[in-house]
């Protein structure tokens, strides 16, 4: 079989198995299965393919056939403008997720400026990462309740070249934490706990229940986390979520009762508000 018809073989079975992306999936998972660049993925396309590689390259076809997103098939995930290794406690990094690395950014009147951020639920360190990569002096502290996690984000810190300037370590939300940061961002779990059940199979089956189970409404995180937001940021800090469909109102009120200012809710590139972000008006507690 030529490469050709392998990828004609890979897309049929992914369109019959009503995968919205057979055609994009085919090709990542062929790329890979077969070490392939993307050129010549299209200059090849007439190279004979073994039976073994063919089986080797179908076999992940399969597995995408079964639900399994590609991003945990390849390990890995793109992400803004990093690349991030996933293990089965972290979530996989989703676009939308870009929304806060941006709402921060543009909240940020000098980007050389030496800030100090902190990412609570960390998972892959993505946000935390990201937002290193675009600020050459700031460093970061990453937390997840998950010690797997910490290990991937950690991984992904040296992979990406900012060991240097992230730490991660372990803990419950910012229980225990002293110190204050200039930002704190979070991409929270936020699923109503009765809605997991109706998830995608790729979210369901495939992220971790941690990452995704936000309480009875959702709103459990938020309202832990908000709580702690005055003693961890300096005074004007900015703080930048992530909320779910229809959370940001709930979140925007979380925050003004905490007395934050210059609150607002951010689309994603889908037009859903997808990140809430505001300042710190309080003077800190000693
Ligand atoms: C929605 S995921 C977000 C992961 C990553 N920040 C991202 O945007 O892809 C939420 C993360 O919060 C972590 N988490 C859940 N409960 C936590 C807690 N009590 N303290 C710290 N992290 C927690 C989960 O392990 C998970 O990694």
């Amino acid at each position: 079989m030529n490469l050709h018809s392998l990828r004609r073989l890979a897309e049929s079975r992914l369109r019959e198995a009503g995968i919205d992306t057979p055609d994009l999936d085919a090709r990542y998972l062929l790329e890979h299965a077969l070490g392939l660049t993307r050129t010549d993925f299209i200059t090849k396309s007439e190279q004979t393919v073994s039976e073994t590689d063919a089986a080797r390259a179908l076999a992940l076809i399969d597995r995408r056939v079964a639900r399994e997103p590609v991003g945990r098939i390849l390990g890995h995930r793109e992400f803004w403008t990093i690349d991030l290794a996933l293990n089965p406690d972290t979530l996989e990094p989703r676009p939308d997720t870009e929304t806060v690395v941006e709402a921060v950014l543009k909240a940020l009147p000098d980007t050389k400026a030496p800030l100090s951020l902190l990412d609570l639920g960390t998972g892959t360190g993505c946000i935390l990462l990201a937002l290193l990569a675009e600020l050459p002096n700031a460093r970061g502290l990453g937390v997840d309740l998950s010690p797997l996690a910490v290990e991937a984000a950690a991984g992904n810190a040296e992979r990406n070249g900012l060991a240097g300037r992230a730490r991660f370590q372990t803990g419950n939300w910012a229980n225990g934490i002293r110190d204050r940061f200039d930002i704190v961002v979070s991409n929270p779990p936020y699923i109503p706990s009765a809605e997991i059940a109706t998830l995608a199979p790729e979210v369901r089956d495939h992220d971790p229940r941690r990452a995704l189970d936000g309480g009875p409404d959702g709103l459990e995180p938020y309202r832990i986390i908000a709580a702690q937001l005055s003693t961890l940021l300096v005074p004007g800090g900015l703080a930048a979520f992530e909320v779910g469909q229809g959370q940001a109102p709930d979140v925007t009120r979380l925050l003004a009762a905490q007395g934050f200012h210059e609150i607002e809710q951010l689309r994603d590139l889908g037009g859903i508000e997808r990140c809430v972000r505001g300042r710190n008006g309080l003077t800190p507690r000693e």
